[in-house]
C-alpha cells in the first residue's frame, strides 16, 4: 500500500509518516524544501524518539521524497497511485498542494483516493476538497474527503536532519461518515492507531479549544513577558491562572455544547496542560505563538468560543484577555507577526476586529474592540 504525504515537516515525520508507517504504508512524502527531500531520498530509516514518562523509540523505513517545487508532475503522478494521500502544511499552505492533487486526480484512474488533511482546523479536509475541485467539479468521484482530528505535541526540530522528538501522547481522531452509507462506499482505510468516529465535531472542537486553546494563551503570555519556552511560561503564577481561566471558559462551553461529563472533561484539561509542561519537551512561545493573524480569525482557538459563549449570554472575560496578550507579539520570524502590527497601526480598531477576527457585531464585538483600543495606546 502506498501513501502519498504533503508535509515533510514535524507531523508529517513525526505523527502521520510514522503512523501510515505502522499501519503497513510506504510513505511518498512530497515538500517544497529541497534539503529535506534531498535527505528523504538518500536516507533509508529515520528515528521518532519520544520523551515522556511512556515513551518508545520507533524507525519508520520504506520511504521516499519528492520536491514538488521541481517536479509538480512527479507529486501529481504519485497521488495517482497512492492508495491514500495526506497532507500537514499548515491550512494557508492547502491552496497551494490543491493544483498539484488535482492534476493526480486528473491521471487518476481505479478506485477512489482517501484524502485526509491533518491540519489544526475545522473541516480542513471539506476545505482543501473545494480547492482541489475548483474548476474540476468532474473529479469529485476520484477521491473521499474525510475531516481528521491530530494532536501530538512537535516541538521545533534540527532542520538538517531526518530524526523527529515528539512527546509521547498522541490522538488520531477521522471522520468515518465519508466512507458509509452507499452501497458503493470507499472503504476506510486500515490504520489501527487512529480511531475512526461516526461525529467528529466533539473531536475536534475538544482538542483545539482545550489543547491549541491553553497553548497559545500560554504562548501569547509567555511571549509578552520575555519567556522563551512553554514549559517555563506556566511556572509563572499569573500565566498558569490565564491559563486555567481560558480553559475555564472554553470547557463551560464544551461540556454544554457536546455534553462531555464534566469530570472527564476536567482531566482532559489537566492533561492537556501537563503535556504542555514536559520538561522534556523544548517547544517555544514563537513556535506555539507562530501565524497569530491565523489564531486571531473568526473559526479559531480565541474567537469562535468566545462568540459562541456570548451568544449564549455568557462571558468569556479571559479568552478576551488572551485575545489582547496575542495582540503584542511581534516576533520577527514570523510574517504574519509583522501584519498583525501593521493593521493594529494602521486600522481603527472595529475595523480590525471586523477584518481579522470576523467580528462585526454582537455581543462580542464591544470586548474585543475595548481590547484593541487599549493595545494601540
Ligand atoms: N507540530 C505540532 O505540534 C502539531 C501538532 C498537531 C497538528 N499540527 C498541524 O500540522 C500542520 C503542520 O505543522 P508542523 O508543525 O508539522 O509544521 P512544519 O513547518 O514542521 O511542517 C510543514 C511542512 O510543510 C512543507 N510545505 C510548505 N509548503 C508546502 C507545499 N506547497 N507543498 C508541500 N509541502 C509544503 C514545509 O516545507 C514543511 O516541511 C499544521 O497545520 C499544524 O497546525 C502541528
Ligand atoms: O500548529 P498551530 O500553529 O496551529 O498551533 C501551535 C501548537 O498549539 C500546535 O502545533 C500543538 O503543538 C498541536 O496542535 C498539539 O497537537
Amino acid at each position: 500500500m502506498r501513501a502519498v504525504h504533503f508535509g515533510a515537516g514535524n507531523i508529517g515525520r513525526g505523527f502521520v509518516g510514522l503512523i501510515l508507517h505502522r499501519a503497513g504504508y510506504d510513505v511518498t512524502f512530497v515538500d517544497v524544501n529541497p534539503e529535506l527531500i534531498g535527505m528523504l531520498q538518500q536516507a533509508d530509516a529515520y528515528q521518532v524518539r519520544e520523551v515522556g514518562p511512556d515513551a518508545r523509540i520507533h524507525t519508520v523505513t520504506g520511504f521516499t521524497g519528492i520536491d514538488s517545487s521541481a517536479d509538480p508532475d512527479a507529486a501529481a503522478r504519485a497521488v495517482a497511485e497512492a492508495d491514500v494521500v495526506t497532507c500537514a502544511v499548515g491550512p494557508t499552505v492547502l491552496r497551494f498542494i490543491a493544483p498539484v492533487i488535482r492534476a493526480g486526480l486528473a491521471l487518476r484512474d481505479g478506485d477512489p483516493v482517501t484524502v485526509m488533511a491533518c491540519e489544526n482546523a475545522i473541516g480542513a479536509s471539506d476545505t482543501l476538497r473545494e480547492l482541489v475541485l475548483d474548476g474540476a467539479p468532474e473529479l469529485a468521484d476520484r477521491a473521499v474527503f474525510a475531516n481528521t482530528a491530530v494532536d501530538r505535541i512537535i516541538p521545533p526540530q534540527d532542520p538538517h536532519g531526518l530524526d523527529v522528538v515528539v512527546e509521547d501522547f498522541f490522538e488520531w481522531s477521522i471522520d468515518r461518515g465519508p466512507f458509509a452509507g452507499t452501497s458503493s462506499a470507499v472503504a476506510a482505510p486500515t490504520i489501527p492507531d487512529a480511531h475512526f468516529v461516526d461525529d467528529l465535531a466533539p473531536f475536534i472542537e475538544r482538542k483545539l479549544f482545550t489543547v491549541n486553546t491553553g497553548h497559545a494563551t500560554t504562548a501569547y503570555a509567555g511571549y509578552a513577558a520575555g519567556i522563551e519556552t512553554i514549559a517555563e511560561a506556566l511556572q509563572s503564577p499569573e500565566i498558569r491562572a490565564a491559563v486555567e481561566a481560558s480553559l475555564a471558559d472554553t470547557s463551560r462551553l464544551l461540556v454544554a455544547k457536546f455534553g462531555f461529563d464534566p469530570d472527564e472533561h476536567a482531566a482532559y484539561v489537566a492533561r492537556a496542560i501537563a503535556r504542555f509542561e514536559n520538561p522534556a519537551l523544548p517547544d517555544t512561545c514563537e513556535r506555539i505563538g507562530r501565524q497569530p493573524l491565523r489564531k486571531l480569525s473568526r473559526h479559531e482557538r480565541f474567537v469562535q468560543p468566545a462568540a459562541e459563549l456570548a451568544e449564549r449570554g455568557e462571558s468569556a472575560d479571559a479568552l478576551v484577555a488572551a485575545y489582547a496578550s496575542a495582540l503584542r507579539f511581534d516576533a520577527e520570524s514570523d510574517e504574519q507577526a509583522a501584519e498583525l502590527q501593521r493593521l493594529l497601526a494602521e486600522l481603527d480598531p472595529a475595523a480590525f476586529v471586523a477584518e481579522v477576527s470576523g467580528i462585526d457585531g454582537g455581543p462580542l464585538q464591544a470586548q474585543l474592540v475595548g481590547v484593541v483600543q487599549a493595545a494601540k495606546g
